[in-house]
This record gives C-alpha cells, structure tokens and sequence, in this order.
C-alpha cells in the first residue's frame, strides 16, 4: 500500500518528468503557446471590426477597410487553427516519445525490481498507454492558457466597451470558477482510478498470455477471462464517473452561459437606448460576452489536462523507484575471485540469505545447491550485481560490486538462465547481445562449445534466423544462452540453472567444454543435479539461508542429508560417481 510520503514523491517525480517534458519539446511548445495566443487575439479582434465595419454600413460610411480586415481575420483564424493543430500533434508526439525513452531506460536500470514493484503487463501500460496521455500536457497546457485567454480578454473588452457589461459578466463569475475547480478537482481522482484499474488489466493480461498453456491445460480459459476482467466494473465505474463530472459540468455551463449572455445583451440593449452604445458595439458585446462565457471550451481542456496529470502521477511511481547506481572505481586486472561477505537478502519479508560468507578463487569452479527455495538464483543474482545484498558486501578481485563502474561490471561477469531472453532481431545478434561488436567467428564458436552450432545451421537462414522464426525447445533455447554467454566471456561467469532443460548427455558435454575453458573464468553453477555439483572444484550447500557447508561433492555426498538435496535415499553413496 502506497503512503502519504510515497505518493508525495510520486508526485514530486510526475512534476520533474513533465517539466523536462515540455523543455525538451520547447521550441515547438513556444510556438504552439504563441500560436495559440495569437489565434485568441485574433478570436478578440474580431467582434470590435465585426461592430466597426456595422456601424459604419449602417450610417453609409465607408466601410471596405473594416470589411477587410474582418475576412482578414477570419482566415488567419483557419490558419492559425491549421497550425495549432500540426504543432499540437508534433509537441504531443515529441513529448509522448521523450517520456517513453526516459521511462524506458529508467525501468531497465531499476532492473527486475521494476517488474516486482509493478508487474510487467502494468509497466507496459504505464509506458503505452499512461506514457501516450501524458505527453499531451505540455500542448494541453498551452491550449488551456489560450482558453483562459479568450474569456479573460472578452472580460476585458466588455469593461472597454462600457464597465457596466464587465461588472454584469463578473457577477456570476464565482459560479464558473467554482464549476471548473470541480471539474479537475474531480476529473484528476476519477481519472487515476480508470488508469490503475487499466494497469490491473493489463497486468493480468500478461500473466494470462505468459501462462496460456497452463490455462489451457487446466481448461480454465472462462475463469482467468473473468479473473482478467475483474476490475472492469471499477473501470466502468471509473469511467462513467468521469463522464459525469464532464457532463455535469457542461450542462452547468450551459445553464449559466446563456443567462451570463443574455444579462450583458440586455444590460447592452438599455446602453444603446440611453445612447451610450453604437448597435455595433451592442453586436461586439454580444460576441464578447459568448468568449467571456466560453467555459464549454475550458471545461474539455481541463478535463483533458486532468487526465494528462493523472497519467503522469503513474509514470511518476515508476520514476520514484530508484535506478541501480554504479561506482566509479575501476576493476582491477585479477583472476576473477569473488566473496560474499556476510550477505542478507530479504525477500517476501524474510532473510532468504541470512549473512552469507562465501569465497571463490579465482579460476575455479563453485556449484551452488539446496532444495528448491533455498535461494540459489538469488544469490546467483548477488554474486553478479543483478540485485543487491540488503545487507554484506560482494566483491570481485577485491572490489565491492556497488563500486563498480556499469561496463566494468558487465564486461566482467557473464550469465545464463533457465529460461533465456532470447533478444535481438536474429539468431546471430541474440547470441552477440552486448557484445563491444560483431563477431561472427567468436559467436559460432560459442554456439559450438554450447552445442547450439548444429541446430542453428539447420534452421532455415542459419544465423541470419530472425528469432522469432527460429522453432527451438526448451533445451535448444538454454543452448543458444549458454552460447551467449561463452561468447561474452569475462572474468566471472554465472550459470543459474542454464543446463536443466539438457539431457544428461549433452549436459556432460557442455559441462566438459565449460570447465576446460582454461583457467581465466571463474565460474558459480546453481545446480539441480549431482552430476553438474560433482565436476566444480567445491560445492556451497545452502540450507535455511545459509551456507551449510562447503567442500567437494565426494565428502559431502557422505552425508544423508546432502544426498536428500539430490533425492537420492538415504543409502546410495555410490551416486558421488555420477
Ligand atoms: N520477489 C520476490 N518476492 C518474494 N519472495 C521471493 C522473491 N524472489 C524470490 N523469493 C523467494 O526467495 C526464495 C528463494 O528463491 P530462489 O529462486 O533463489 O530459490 P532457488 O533455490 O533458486 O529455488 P529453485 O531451486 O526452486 O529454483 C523462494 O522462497 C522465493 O519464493
């Protein structure tokens, strides 16, 4: 649950996010301002030529000048409007696409904190759709203070006229104001209902589709639409809610408007027959008072803006979880050793890690075990900086992670998952994914210590594959994962699970390449299967959030309860030869 203090600075951030937002759209905003501006001036202008040019028609002076300069108007006026709308468009897509670039980079250096906060299908709503409404703030913002200016210079031009038309006017000018508070006060709570009701929909759309052969199997397709359609009534409330508050403000306009115009009308027919007015200033008048009450206008640009505020207090939830920071020093040359010093991570409010002391020379091999659960990837994901210890040090070659510089760091540690993001346009980029450059002998070569080579030629464009066409199962997939890794090499390499898909065979094989590699790789195995535990040099057992025990798989699989990590009854010894 959010508090008081996390939902101020969500909105210190929406603020700073759509400051940046509209400097970094700047010129065009200017100009949208300017052209808005000069499109009211021009809206101001018009009335006083349009009572000009009838006055002088009816007293049968020459009227041709002010004629002129009505259908002068008139048509600057389009082009004005002409302009408005392609600058709206340019600033609104400017500012769309800067949000979207900065939440984007922003997110990927939180890292995969950012979908534990928020859930990957919200965060991709948050970056469309959120993204999208509040890139129109800065253009909302220019068009309301246009808006503004129109009934405020019809104000003025009625007091230019005669005072009496002004102080008519502003009798019932609380009333508005009061109707427009209303309308954003109201219409920013509806709205970020609607949106988090959205970024619930979405979230659950993505679980739906990353699950859907597990819906499929258990035959619950009916259930889970419903469960992902569960806060649709809150949409709609939402939604209707937000119509309503338009709507009613709309009608109150329309209510107050015309009894706002007509009071200056009249007020203006009593100045004519006490010859104080011309009829074409009672005309000007008419038209003046329908600018000064054109609340219909302000109420759609309020609206709007509110909404572009609300979308922009969600990207700023996603701005307040802070990004991974990265030090400055430098990592030594070294032969990759790493230790774990006193290392706490909590997870689901429990110590998961509870004060870690590990050591890995440099050079060997260390495979981490335990039951299921016992944090093996979490500390895999320690051990190369995708998340950070809440408590305790991880140092490569002496160098505390945090220290780190972030090429430094990737240069140096190298992974492969279970269930490998296999990213980029084809199969050759998804292997080289971070590599300084392309490198087509270094990446076959990796795809061949990881038996991928093989399967990848055989696929209809070899490695120029795009990915999305390359058919591959689960094993096939870890292949291509463990060959990015083997290709990015580096000091330290993780692998969290990358061989559990593999049959026994192909395991040993990979497990052979990987260990005669040479010495210059450090390498941390989180391992299911006795067979992996028995090639390291040493095994950590974790066992209740801490390190049980550590030395070599033969003297450990003495023990009936290191046997049990492996399944094996309590007997079977000989499974050390495995
Ligand atoms: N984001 C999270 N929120 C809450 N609990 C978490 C989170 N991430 C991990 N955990 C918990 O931390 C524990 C360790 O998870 P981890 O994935 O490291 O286990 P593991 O030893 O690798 O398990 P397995 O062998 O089944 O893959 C688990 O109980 C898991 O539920």
């Amino acid at each position: 649950m959010s508090t008081r203090a996390d939902d101020d600075a969500a909105a210190g951030h929406a603020r700073a996010l759509l400051r940046t937002a509209t400097r970094y759209s700047g010129p065009r905003c200017a100009a949208l301002c300017l052209v808005s501006m000069a499109a009211t001036g021009a809206g101001l202008l018009l009335p006083t030529a349009l009572g000009r040019a009838l006055d002088l028609l009816l007293a049968q002076a020459p009227a041709t000048r002010w004629v002129l300069s009505c259908a002068a108007l008139v048509l600057l006026l389009a082009l004005l409007d002409a302009a408005q709308t392609v600058l709206t468009g340019t600033v609104d897509a400017r500012s769309t696409a800067w949000l979207r670039r900065r939440l984007t980079g922003h997110v990927l250096g939180v890292g995969p904190r950012a979908a534990d906060c928020f859930g990957s299908g919200d965060l991709v709503a948050r970056l469309v759709g959120n993204a999208a409404e509040a890139g129109t703030t800065p253009a909302a913002r220019a068009a309301l203070l246009a808006a503004l200016a129109g009934p405020v210079g019809g104000v003025v031009a009625l007091g230019l006229i005669d005072w009496w038309l002004a102080a008519v006017f502003l009798a019932g000018a609380p009333v508005l104001t009061f109707l427009l508070r209303a309308v954003a006060r109201d219409t920013t709570e509806s709205a970020g209902r609607y949106q988090r009701a959205q970024g619930r929909i979405a979230a659950a759309l993505a679980e739906a589709v990353e699950g859907v052969r597990t819906v499929r199997a258990a035959g619950t397709q009916d259930r889970e639409t419903a469960r992902v359609l569960g806060p649709l009534p809150e949409l709609s409330r939402a939604g209707h809610r937000m119509w309503r508050v338009q709507g009613r403000a709309a009608a109150q306009a329309v209510a107050v408007a015309p009894l706002l115009h007509l009071g200056v009308v009249a007020v203006a027919g009593v100045l004519l027959t006490r010859d104080r007015l011309s009829v074409g200033d009672v005309l000007a008048a008419s038209r003046y008072a329908v600018l000064a009450t054109g609340v219909g206008v302000l109420v759609g640009r309020l609206a709007g803006l509110a909404r572009a505020r609300a979308a922009a207090r969600r990207l700023g939830e996603v701005e307040a979880e802070p990004a991974t920071a990265f030090g400055a020093r430098p990592l030594p040359d070294g032969p990759g050793r790493l230790e774990l010093r006193g290392v706490t991570a909590r997870r689901g409010g429990r110590a998961v890690l509870d004060g870690v002391d590990l050591v890995v020379p440099g050079g060997t091999t260390l495979a981490v075990v335990g039951r299921s659960g016992a944090g093996k990837s979490l500390l895999a994901a320690l051990a190369g900086r995708l998340a950070d210890p809440d408590a305790g040090e991880v140092l490569l070659d002496g160098v505390p992670l945090r220290e780190l510089p972030h090429d430094d760091l990737r240069r140096a540690v190298g992974y492969a998952f279970a269930r490998p993001a296999l990213l980029g346009g084809t199969v050759e980029q998804a292997i080289g994914l971070g590599l300084p450059s392309s490198s087509p002998g270094r990446i076959r070569k990796a795809a061949r210590a990881a038996l991928a080579d093989d399967f990848v030629r055989r696929l209809p464009g070899g490695y120029a594959t795009p990915v999305a066409d390359a058919p591959r199962s689960g094993g096939e997939s870890q292949r291509l994962g463990l060959a990015r890794a083997f290709a990015h090499g580096g000091r330290l390499l993780i692998l969290d699970d990358a061989l559990s898909s593999l049959d026994t065979v192909t395991e040993r094989r990979i497990t052979d390449a990987l260990l005669g590699d040479g010495p210059g790789t450090t390498r941390l195995l989180v391992a299911h299967r006795s067979a992996t535990a028995a090639c390291a040099d040493a095994v950590a057992w974790l066992d209740g959030g801490r390190v049980r025990a550590v030395g070599r798989h033969e003297e450990l699989w003495r023990l009936a309860e290191y046997r049990a990590v492996f399944g094996e009854p309590a007997g079977a010894v000989s499974g050390a030869e495995t």
